[in-house]
């Protein structure tokens, strides 16, 4: 698929501004207010014992805030946090490297949890279990295993796939957190805040109407803002309005419900080559030329949210609603 900008893919441009962006503490964080408030329980308990917070893994759609919230509960438990991921860790030895390394307390991000190799996320086993690891020593008959004590420590694991992790790492984390798609109202007080920290002028229906096309997704509103902003500082006088909004969100093709064109596409195609389903997953994505987790991940979650597809057990199919929006006639 082409190049979007309302992927939700990290770019580079985002990690930049993402940094000056993100909440430090649980109280600056908006929405996923259950989510919250069971966090906010389970850290005050951990702090007045004086004990590492359980560990954490956080699930769901990308760009919805799970690196942001690793932060966070460093922050608030007043520890240091270590960033790694699944693909970045090659061998046993080198998660062994980096659960040596914590101190007391410490946060381990683990983000992409899902794509961990399997002997390294047998180190992680132990680890999290009794805060220990197993090195092998000598080789073949001689080999023996000793076990190295660990500080206390959380593991933050984040995924995009909660179905891809494995039983024995799913069991091992005392938290289990899915986040949600956010509200529009929850996403303009998000703009209003980004746009402060940007020094950007919006007004409240500019800020409203971004977040409705923002796919409930905070990191697409972030980035739609910045590009909005620059249609209103050459075409307009610098203040994003309600219609400085909609001229530029109509150039950049995101439509009213936030859908771009490979979003329509993939409606258009369960609509038009498969009569509107039902349709397997993997025939779509073959169709769409997609690869079919992505589909289901990451483009999926917010159309089954607006109630445009409906997944049945013979596959997805376009709802009434896909094809109001996409002006379409039932046949
Ligand atoms: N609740 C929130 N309040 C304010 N800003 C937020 C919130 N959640 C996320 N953001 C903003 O959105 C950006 C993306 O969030 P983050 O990187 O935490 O998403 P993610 O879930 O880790 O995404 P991915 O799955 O792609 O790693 C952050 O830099 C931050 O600016
Ligand atoms: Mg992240």
């Amino acid at each position: 698929m082409e190049r979007r900008i309302i992927t939700t893919e990290v770019t580079a441009e985002d990690e930049r501004i993402e940094t000056t962006l993100r909440p430090q503490h649980l109280k600056d964080y908006i929405g996923q207010e259950r989510l919250k408030s069971t966090l906010k329980i389970y850290i005050d308990a951990a702090r007045s014992r004086g004990e590492a917070l359980d560990h954490v893994l956080f699930y769901g759609p990308p760009g919805l805030g799970k690196t942001t919230l690793a932060g966070i509960i460093a922050n608030e438990m007043g520890v240091s946090m270590k960033v790694t991921s699944g693909p970045a860790i090659e061998k046993p030895g080198e998660m062994a490297a980096i659960l040596n390394n914590l101190q007391e307390g410490d946060v381990l991000f683990v983000d992409e949890i899902h794509r961990l190799n399997r002997q390294v996320e047998e180190v992680l086993y132990p680890a999290m279990e009794d805060y220990a690891i197993d090195i092998m020593l000598g080789k073949e008959a001689s080999a023996r295993s000793i076990r190295l004590d660990l500080p206390h420590f959380t593991l933050v694991g984040a995924t995009t796939r909660a179905g891809l992790l494995t039983a024995p790492l799913r069991d091992r984390f005392g938290v289990v957190q899915r986040l949600e798609f956010y509200t529009p109202e929850e996403l303009m007080v998000i703009i209003l805040n980004s746009a402060k920290v940007l020094g950007v002028e919006i007004d409240r229906s500019g800020a409203l109407e971004l977040a409705r096309r923002s796919r409930g997704t905070p990191r697409l509103a972030n980035r739609l803002l910045k590009r909005v902003r620059d249609f209103a500082q050459v075409k307009y006088d610098g203040v994003i309005t309600r219609e400085v909004t909609d001229f530029a969100l109509d150039i950049m093709d995101v439509d009213k419900l936030g859908l771009d064109q490979n979003d329509r596409n993939i409606l258009l195609m369960i609509i038009e080559k498969f009569s509107g389903g039902p349709v397997g997953l993997d025939t779509l994505a073959a169709a769409l030329g997609e690869d079919s987790g992505t589909l289901e991940d990451v483009y999926e979650p917010y159309l089954l949210m607006n109630g445009l597809i409906n997944r049945t057990p013979r596959g997805r199919m376009a709802t009434e609603a896909a094809y109001r929006h996409l002006g379409l006639e039932i046949e």
